[in-house]
């Protein structure tokens, strides 16, 4: 079968131009494909092809100044955007110069062609957002394919006011990427609230969220006005979203079903104009099977997932973070400093349970404290193995569980320089160490739920309690 539509394709390299050529010629399409982004201009002046793809950097012009000549010209015309430089900029001004789409290279062609079906088969272009283009300030660091995702998907959301969800462990960079959603987006010129319900007493939260008339409870000797009502034409970041409490989750519900809200104490309804953007280290449906979070709030904020992968599983952006970080130190007035290939390699070996708080950290004090210019190997073991065990475990005997559960807890707290999150932490400590535990004795007597409370000296109904709010996996049929 042939489709009649025509795909243009401007890329300075060769190889690139034939495997493009060949693959969506072996799928029907037609195919004009240049080196020049001035031959690519010609065509869609001429008015040719039902598809652009192009390459950003090429000899006379970049590929991501034409996206928007174009889009003035032929507004319908989708444009695929493909970068070698897969940094989050290029995301960024690709989907603000309204690309259709912004593929990373290397990328897969099946991945490439499922992007021209849906860019062939999408009802209608896209807006465009002209006007001021985001900075050059790079927030954002790392190459890993997936902080290329969450390129994507942030650069994406900036020209929307969708409702965001952000999850990661601690130290991830959930601030970070919902401040990028706000300094790049469509409120950009609002104002950006943060607040953290972790770091708030219970009985506050509601008056900090929606603020409080005169005399709405006892202390209140003037009106407040709430974080919903400072963020009014900007964003709002709700940090530690898992860690409402219910009676303000129900006020939020209804916040964001109405789209109006009240003071504690008044009466007049106040229209939200917030975006907002949420976060939390917690598994929420896990605290939704817990009774602890409200199932209709969570589909309410979770309108845009984004997970945030700790640093552990992204080690190769280690040396652009590092590098990042030590730039930043240096802007603070500390010494410049540059880190051998060996602390390099030292680096990618630690667990980083503080994730890019904690390297962040460990490179103002590696700044700070070492008088050579280049950081080496034994600066970074010294520095590190304070919170990791003993390079020769057997000098001084195999770690016990204890000093292993304190080695993380210290790590921990050094990761939380700014201060740690002040509620709950007796509850969250030991959830980290039941889940392993009971993962794995059930393991170990092949889910036989007798067997493994009985090993681990636990009535076979806490247990079964258990594996359910911990969302354990249940091996049926065996032991
Ligand atoms: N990808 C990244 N590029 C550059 N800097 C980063 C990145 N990720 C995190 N950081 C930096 O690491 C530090 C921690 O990030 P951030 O405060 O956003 O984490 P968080 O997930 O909100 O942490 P918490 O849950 O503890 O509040 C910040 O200084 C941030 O600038």
């Amino acid at each position: 079968m042939t489709d009649s539509r025509t795909i243009l394709i401007a890329d300075d390299d060769r190889a690139i131009r034939t495997v493009l050529s060949q693959a969506l010629g072996r799928s029907g399409y037609q195919v004009r494909a240049t080196s020049s982004a001035a031959t690519l201009w010609r065509w869609v002046e001429d008015g040719e092809g039902d598809l652009v793809i192009t390459d950003v950097v090429m000899p006379d012009e970049n590929g991501l100044d034409l996206v928007p000549r174009i889009k003035r010209v032929r507004p319908d015309l989708r444009v695929v955007v493909m970068s070698a430089q897969s940094t989050f900029m290029t995301a960024l001004k690709a989907a603000q110069r309204g690309a259709f789409e912004y593929l990373p290279k290397p990328f897969d062609l099946k991945e490439l062609l499922a992007v021209v079906e849906r860019a062939l088969a999408a009802p209608q272009a896209p807006a465009v957002t002209e006007g001021e283009d985001a900075g050059e300030r790079l927030p954002l660091v790392g190459r890993s394919a997936a902080m290329q995702e969450i390129y994507r998907t942030v650069a994406r959301l900036t020209t929307t006011d969708l409702t965001v969800m952000i999850t990661g462990e601690s130290g991830t960079g959930k601030e970070l990427v919902s401040r990028a959603l706000h300094d790049y987006g469509r409120r950009r010129g609002g104002p950006f609230i943060a607040i953290n319900m972790a770091a708030i007493p219970r009985e506050l939260i509601e008056s900090e969220l929606f603020g409080h008339e005169r005399g709405a409870f006892t202390g209140a000797l003037n009106r407040g006005v709430g974080r919903f009502e400072q963020a009014a034409g900007g964003t709002l970041f709700l940090d530690e979203i898992g860690d409402m409490p219910p009676e303000a989750q129900t006020r939020l519900l209804r916040v964001l079903q109405e789209g109006e809200f009240t003071t504690v104490g008044g009466r007049t309804p106040i229209k939200a104009n917030v975006r907002i953007v949420a976060a939390t280290h917690r598994d929420l449906r896990q605290s939704i099977r817990q009774g602890l979070f409200r199932e209709d709030l969570f589909y309410r904020l979770n309108v845009v997932p984004i997970r945030l992968p700790p640093l552990r599983e992204r080690l190769e952006d280690i040396p652009l973070l590092a590098r990042h970080f030590l730039d930043r130190a240096k802007a603070s007035g500390l010494p410049a400093k540059q880190l051998s290939p060996e602390a390099l390699d030292r680096l990618k070996q630690h667990a980083w349970p503080g994730n890019a708080r904690e390297l962040e950290n460990l490179m103002r004090r590696l700044a700070a404290l070492y008088a050579q210019e280049t950081i080496d190997a034994e600066a970074v073991n010294a520095e590190l193995s304070e919170a990791e065990p003993p390079a020769e475990a057997g000098a001084r005997g195999p770690e016990t569980l204890e000093q292993a559960v304190e080695r993380h807890l210290k790590a921990f707290v050094a990761a939380h320089k700014d201060g740690l999150p002040v509620r709950d932490l007796y509850d969250r400590v030991l959830a980290e160490v039941e889940r392993p535990l009971l993962r794995l004795v059930l393991g170990a007597t092949r889910g036989n739920q007798i067997k493994a409370a009985a090993m681990l000296g636990l009535n076979r109904n806490t247990l079964r309690k258990k594996i359910r709010e911990l969302d354990l996996p249940v091996v049926r049929g065996l032991g």
